[in-house]
């Protein structure tokens, strides 16, 4: 019924965080994990867990990374994970696989609260860059583009499923964070990461 889908590019410090949970959990039929072209050791921490890996050469975006797994899927509704999650539980996923699975909603949008000021300001600013949803394969199958989306797939995503007139619930995470770009490349690089990934953005809002 559900595959889960978790795009990791060079998360070899946190990936195994957030496998440790998913793979105990019976709602995922399938689990597919991919290496966006790591160079840190990302693909061997995967690989310690009975999921599907694939491994890109080369880093090609976290929309390609989607897309990928979007690929394999063989159920008809998917989780999106971010692969960085702190604090994750069973509980978080549940929350965002009711609506969608055993409710009429079109996705799930998962929202951090009472995790971390910076994270849980970030999510009220912007809820539509939550990379934490679950929502039918066919509308990520009727995304356009969607692998050259890099950073602007939560985005296009978002636009997208209301375009269509579809439902969307938003799903409070309490004690959930993530993290941040500056803290896991140092602040000059972090914040120039950060500055690339909202230009991946932008260049999704000009298009549509
Ligand atoms: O080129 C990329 C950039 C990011 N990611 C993954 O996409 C998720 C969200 O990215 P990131 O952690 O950079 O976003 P943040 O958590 O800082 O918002 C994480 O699992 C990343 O490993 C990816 O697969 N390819
Ligand atoms: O919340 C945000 O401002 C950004 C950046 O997060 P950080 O500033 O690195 O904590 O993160 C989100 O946006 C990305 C683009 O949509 C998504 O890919 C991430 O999954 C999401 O956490």
């Amino acid at each position: 019924m559900l595959t889960l889908i978790v795009p990791a590019y060079n998360e070899a410090e946190n990936v195994e965080q957030v496998l440790d949970v998913v793979v105990k959990m019976p709602d995922f039929q399938q689990i597919v994990v991919i290496d966006d072209g790591s160079v840190d050791g990302t693909y061997d921490r995967i690989n310690k867990y009975q999921v599907e890996s694939i491994r890109f050469d080369y880093n090609r975006g976290k929309g390609a990374a989607i897309w990928a797994g979007v690929k394999c899927a063989r159920h008809p509704y998917v989780m999106l994970l971010d692969a960085d999650l702190i604090g994750l539980r069973e509980t978080h996923l549940r929350s965002l696989i009711e609506p969608v699975v055993y409710g009429d909603a079109a996705m799930s949008l998962g929202l951090f609260g009472t995790g971390r000021f910076a994270t849980d300001w970030a999510q009220r600013v912007a809820p539509n860059l939550s990379g934490q949803r679950v929502v039918r394969r066919e509308v990520l199958e009727s995304l356009p583009m969607i692998e050259h989306t890099r950073y602007g797939v939560e985005v296009a995503l978002t636009r997208h499923v209301r375009h269509a007139g579809l439902k969307v619930v938003a799903v409070p995470l309490d004690e959930l964070t993530h993290r941040m770009k500056e803290e896991k490349l140092g602040l000059v690089p972090g914040v120039m990461a950060r500055m690339k990934m909202y230009w991946d953005i932008m260049r999704v809002l000009i298009r549509s």
